[in-house]
């Protein structure tokens, strides 16, 4: 693993350079730190605290955007070594967060999960202290004021954290370039809240946006009209797919993967089925194709013409 670094965005605002966007704001007067996530493992996020410590800083809380195996899963690591540390979730966060065996209900179709086994070990006993409220607001880590952004759709309940330098860190909300041009399947548990929650970040006006997995950008609106034509494509593909061919979920799946010529793992079909099912309940939610049970089959077909 390359050195991680801490990238100044704006103040005391940083990101971790790398492949996790893990937020880090400094308090010059009381010379601790507040980490926004905490990274997949111990191995990351130890590295972050001594970039943390070679600045004479000290960890004093971590403010979680979601409940994600790769958000939290330097928990454990931080709280055996700061006994005192704050750890701060929604209650929707905080259920995964604390069960990680939870997990396999948002990523697993049967198969893999998101997460490592060991990361899932690893973060088995970090409690959440606090809880952040999941609408917007103010809260406080000691006297420092954050805000709470609610920003569903990738997750439930999932919130973007504002530093006291108008820094948000989305979290998941939306995916940066490299992400975007690996992947045409984007993981949105909420097709609708997730379109919201675009809306939202593109009428703020901040000083940065800082993302999980892209790190920070002065705007967002072109990343946004990315994920939203990336969205359409995904929708249009699979109604024409469902109209020509009526299916079950595990039909449309194999479609897809064939499409995108995804490898046939248990992970990759895990999480495309949880992404696929987001888009069939958006159709149906659209009345752009119909569902119905035939033979003890769920199929998905296109809608009865309207005279
Ligand atoms: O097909 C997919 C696969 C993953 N995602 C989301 O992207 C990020 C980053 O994934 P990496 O594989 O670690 O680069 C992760 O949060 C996945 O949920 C996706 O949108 N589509």
């Amino acid at each position: 693993m390359d050195r991680l670094e801490l990238i100044e965005v704006a103040g005391n605002s940083y990101v971790v350079s790398g492949k996790y966007g893990i937020g880090v704001y400094l308090d010059r007067s009381s010379k601790t730190a507040v980490c926004i996530d905490s990274g997949p493992n111990a191995a990351v996020i130890e590295k972050v605290c001594s970039r943390i410590s070679d600045r004479g800083y000290q960890i004093l809380a971590v403010v979680h955007t979601h409940g994600h195996a790769v958000n939290h899963g330097g928990n454990l690591y931080l709280k055996k070594r700061f006994p005192n540390l704050r750890i701060y979730a929604t209650h929707l966060a905080s259920y995964i967060i604390e069960n990680p065996h939870l997990e396999p209900l948002v990523f697993d179709a049967g198969g893999g999960s998101d997460a490592k086994p060991d990361q899932n070990k690893e973060n088995a006993r970090a409690l959440v202290t606090d809880y952040l409220p999941s609408t917007d607001g103010i809260f406080h880590v000691d006297t420092i004021p954050f805000k709470i952004v609610s920003l569903p759709g990738h997750s439930p309940g999932m919130v973007g954290i504002i530093t006291p330098d108008h820094v948000l860190y989305c979290g998941d909300a939306l995916f940066g370039p490299k992400t975007l041009n690996k992947q045409d399947l984007l993981f949105f548990n909420d097709l609708k809240a997730a379109k919201r929650s675009f809306k939202k970040l593109s009428m703020m006006k901040l000083n940065a946006y800082v993302l999980y997995h892209g790190g920070p950008f002065k705007t967002v609106t072109g990343l946004i009209n990315k994920h939203l034509s990336l969205m359409k494509d995904t929708s249009a593909f699979l109604e024409a797919w469902i109209h020509e061919q009526p299916s079950t979920l595990e039909q449309v799946v194999q479609k897809v993967m064939k499409k995108y010529e995804f490898e046939d793992d248990l992970h990759r079909y895990g999480l495309t089925t949880s992404i696929i099912r987001s888009y069939v309940k958006e159709l149906q939610q659209e009345n752009r194709i119909v569902a119905k049970v035939d033979n003890g089959l769920l199929i998905f077909s296109k809608p009865a013409a309207t005279t």
